[in-house]
């Protein structure tokens, strides 16, 4: 069995027109059960990164394996292998927590009485169970970020995607979340996570890239970084890496 989650090769990839970023013989690793983060000014392609990897952008040239099986032409295997929590908002308004998981986990392939299950587990572990049949649109912030989690993690992933997942929510929230992606790794499911939340990825990554214009700058564990560039958090080291200069 691949040790590896994520095998990236030779990969290139432009958007259509003149844009400011493109992956040119873009190589990345990330082995099975790692807390991985991928850090980077605005603009510098981690969402573009995030989506080819997941598939939803296709890549001009070279590969990209996903456990071991090439992403190109095995859209469908593969989409079982992972489990996608968007930047934005990704379940029907006007439905319930459960009705966005009954339709989410039949849609990943969930026979009725998986989804019953799974539909009671995640709503007591993430706080929805007092909820579980009123409509999404009148909650919280907090609330949708952890329906949001509960549909990308519905089928039990073996690899979980996370864009931004704390965006808007409150320290509250923010504490539940990271500590239910831990226990998932603890579990064997590999993170891999993009924020701005520095302080938030120092507790959840303990192995971090750093990206500028589509480009690795540092990969490494968080600790052997912070200590070849003597600094004491991943704010600083972001900054001594990409420099202070606005970004668009
Ligand atoms: N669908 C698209 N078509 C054309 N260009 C795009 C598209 N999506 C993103 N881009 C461009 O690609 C570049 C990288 O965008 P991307 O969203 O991957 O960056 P990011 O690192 O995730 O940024 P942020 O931190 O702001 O979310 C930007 O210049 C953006 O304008």
């Amino acid at each position: 069995m691949d040790p590896l989650a994520i095998k990236i090769q030779d990969m290139s990839f432009k958007y259509d027109g003149d844009t400011s970023i493109s992956y040119t013989h873009f190589n990345l690793t990330i082995a099975k059960g790692e807390r991985f983060g991928l850090f980077g000014p605005n603009g510098a392609g981690k969402t573009t990164l995030m989506n080819l990897m997941t598939g939803l952008l296709p890549f001009n040239e070279g590969s990209i394996e996903v456990l071991g099986q090439q992403i190109k032409g095995n859209h469908k295997q593969i989409s079982k292998l992972f489990g996608f929590i968007p930047q934005d908002f990704s379940f029907y308004q006007e439905l319930s927590p459960a009705e966005n998981l009954q339709f989410f986990g039949a849609w990943s392939g969930l026979n009725k009485q998986q989804i019953k299950s799974r539909t009671t587990e995640l709503l007591e572990i993430l706080g929805l169970a007092d909820v579980r049949d009123k409509p999404v649109q009148h909650f919280s912030g907090g609330m949708k970020r952890r329906v949001n989690l509960a549909i990308g993690v519905i089928h039990n992933p073996p690899i979980l995607f996370l864009d931004e997942p704390t965006v808007g929510v409150d320290v509250q929230t923010r504490h539940a979340i990271i500590n239910y992606l831990l226990e998932l790794n603890k579990n064997g499911t590999t993170l891999i996570y993009t924020s701005h939340q520095l302080s938030e990825a120092e507790d959840l990554c303990q192995k971090v890239a750093l990206i500028d214009e589509a480009k690795i700058v540092a990969h490494d564990d968080l600790s052997a970084l912070l200590l070849e560039h003597e600094q004491d958090g991943l704010e600083g080291l972001f900054l001594s890496l990409t420099g202070k200069d606005y970004r668009n």
